[in-house]
């Protein structure tokens, strides 16, 4: 199975390369520059932001499906905000559920999602039987990763979030872009996230990117072989 592996900016594609041996080759196509592994994964730093993830991850499933080679699995990977306590710094969290968690309408009476104005979705949900697989081989967290535009920078912003999506461990800004284009090829997608900084009030002097790009390379080593075994028939 062709497995896409959609960071948002180079280090973090990079970071995931550690995790295979062997150079990657550049491969360009329109809208897109992959990084294909030998064996392993073709690797996209598809840019920051849900938008131009979508555009980018849906340029590279485009051009794998017109070359009768479509890609079987997503991964959006790379560094984020954790919630505490539950999701510290240099943590990996897998996600369950990729929400956008600012896709919708303010009212007077609060937030409501883009769902209950009638159109589209806000969730995608990665197969449950990989989520369970990437839990047991890296030691993440499984819970829901929000997706953001705006980083969040106030502890009122944070605990809004979090009585909205409960279960949220993480936020970050691609899963959900990279989730739409991976629904539109109807393909699988899963997110990965090393936690770089806590979600809460804005400090710069907290954040841990260093340690979170370790983390991440390290959890994609043992990431690897869950993806190359891992069956998608087991979720039906
Ligand atoms: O300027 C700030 O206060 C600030 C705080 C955290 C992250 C940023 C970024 O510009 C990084 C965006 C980049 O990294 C991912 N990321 C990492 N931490 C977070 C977060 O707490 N909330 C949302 N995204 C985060 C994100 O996926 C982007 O690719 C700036």
């Amino acid at each position: 199975m062709r497995v896409l592996v959609a960071t948002a900016v180079p280090v973090e594609r990079d970071a995931v390369a550690r995790a295979f041996p062997g150079t990657a080759r550049e491969v360009r196509l329109p809208g897109a520059v992959l990084h294909r592994v030998p064996g392993g994964p073709d690797l996209l730093a598809a840019g920051v932001g849900p938008a131009l993830a979508a555009a980018r991850t849906a340029a590279a499933l485009t051009a794998a499906a017109l070359e009768d080679a479509p890609y079987g699995l997503v991964v959006s990977a790379g560094i984020g905000g954790g919630f505490p306590p539950e999701a510290p710094l240099g943590s990996l969290v897998v996600a369950d559920e990729i929400t956008a968690a600012d896709l919708g309408a303010e009212t007077a009476d609060g937030f409501l999602p883009v769902t209950e104005l009638g159109f589209g979705t806000v969730t995608h949900r990665p197969p449950a039987s990989l989520v369970r697989a990437a839990v047991s081989a890296t030691g993440a967290r499984p819970g829901t990763v929000l997706t953001v535009s705006t980083v969040t920078g106030t502890a009122a912003r944070a605990a809004a979030l979090r009585i909205r999506h409960p279960h949220a461990l993480a936020e970050a800004m691609e899963g959900f872009g990279v989730a739409e284009a991976a629904a539109a090829h109807g393909v699988p997608v899963l997110e990965l996230r090393a936690v770089s900084n806590p979600v809460g009030p804005r400090d710069r002097a907290a954040w841990r990117i260093g340690d979170a790009l370790t983390a991440l390379a390290t959890g994609f080593g043992k990431l690897a072989p869950v993806l190359e075994s891992w069956n998608p028939h087991d979720d039906r």
